[in-house]
């Protein structure tokens, strides 16, 4: 038997005559390049089925057209060839194109202060279009940081200094007991609350951007939070983090707006939505805030 004789259902009519808007599988395993690392992505690719007198597409041929995302380094301009493939091994059935690519980033990330590193992961989704002829590739990435509740921090500071009133009320001062009294449990008797936090960007590339700037938009993201979430940590990593926070206090509202003037800044960005979550450890729901913006030239 050769395939000339197999049967071939998708050839078929289709018994009800009707167009389908997304046709194709899902978590496709493949080991994809980014910025020449080789990470494992599932992958999902379809088309539109515009031929509603079609039974099916041909499955075999997106899947085979997958092969180039393992050779070469990820890029708009292979998407794009990737999703022609598509559109080429289904001329007569298919107008439009879709790729998704889910993938853990690995990034190596320093230490605030030890000579120390450590790989974090990125969850990275790439979702790439070919529509009505139009190329579009839209990035999803989660960031973690951590955020120290500003209203929280304040009425920590208005018990210590109640503390320091009961404890030195009616004393004079002296340095040796002010200093011994700060370094004991007395001196920070309350302690503000704060979260592990996640950013949700979803990003509309500019359709010119000739790379994926992954790490370049985490960067600046993480560089924008202020507290990024660490890797390998000593004591000397913990106290530099714990100062950090210190000093970068915030409420979701403004984690939202500082990601969003990040974002603007971008020139290889032409739209967002961004979502922020803060997991509070206040109470047992999160605090998120939400942020669109698309560049006026668009
Ligand atoms: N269209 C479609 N195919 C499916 C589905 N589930 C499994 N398949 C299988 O996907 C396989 C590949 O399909 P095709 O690409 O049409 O395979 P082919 O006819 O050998 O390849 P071509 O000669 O290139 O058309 C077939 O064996 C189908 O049975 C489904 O839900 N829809």
């Amino acid at each position: 038997m050769n395939a000339l004789t197999l049967p071939d259902i998708a050839a078929q009519a289709s018994r009800q005559a009707l167009p389908l808007d997304w046709v194709g599988m899902c978590g496709i395993a493949l080991p994809i390049l980014i910025d020449g690392q080789r990470l494992s992505a599932k992958v999902d690719a379809g088309v539109s089925l515009d031929d509603g007198e079609a039974r099916g597409i041909h499955m075999s041929r997106l899947y085979l057209a997958l092969e180039r995302l393992e050779q070469e380094d990820l890029r708009p301009a292979l998407l794009r060839q990737v999703l022609q493939h598509f559109l080429d091994s289904h001329e007569g059935l298919s107008g439009n194109a879709y790729l998704r690519i889910h993938v853990d980033l690995l990034l190596k990330r320093h230490a605030l202060v030890s000579p120390l590193a450590g790989w974090k992961t990125y969850p990275v989704s790439i979702e790439a279009r070919l529509e009505n002829q139009m190329f579009h590739v839209e990035l999803k990435i989660d960031v973690t940081y951590s955020s120290t509740c500003p209203c929280s921090a304040a009425l920590a500071r208005q018990l210590i200094q109640q503390q320091f009133v009961d404890d030195f009320g009616n004393t004079s001062l002296q340095h040796a007991d002010v200093l011994a009294w700060l370094g004991s449990v007395k001196g920070i008797v309350a302690t503000p609350h704060s979260q592990r936090s996640s950013a949700q960007l979803h990003i509309h590339l500019n359709n010119q951007q000739p790379i994926l700037p992954l790490a370049e938009l985490i960067d600046n993201a993480e560089a924008a939070l202020g507290t990024a979430v660490q890797t390998a940590v000593k004591r000397a990593d913990e106290q530099a983090f714990a100062l950090a926070n210190g000093q970068n206090l915030m409420f979701c509202e403004d984690a939202a707006r500082r990601l969003n003037l990040a974002l603007q800044r971008s020139a290889a960005v032409n739209a967002f939505h961004l979502k922020v979550v803060h997991a509070e450890s206040l109470h047992a729901h999160d605090a998120v805030a939400e942020s669109r913006w698309t560049r006026a030239s668009t």
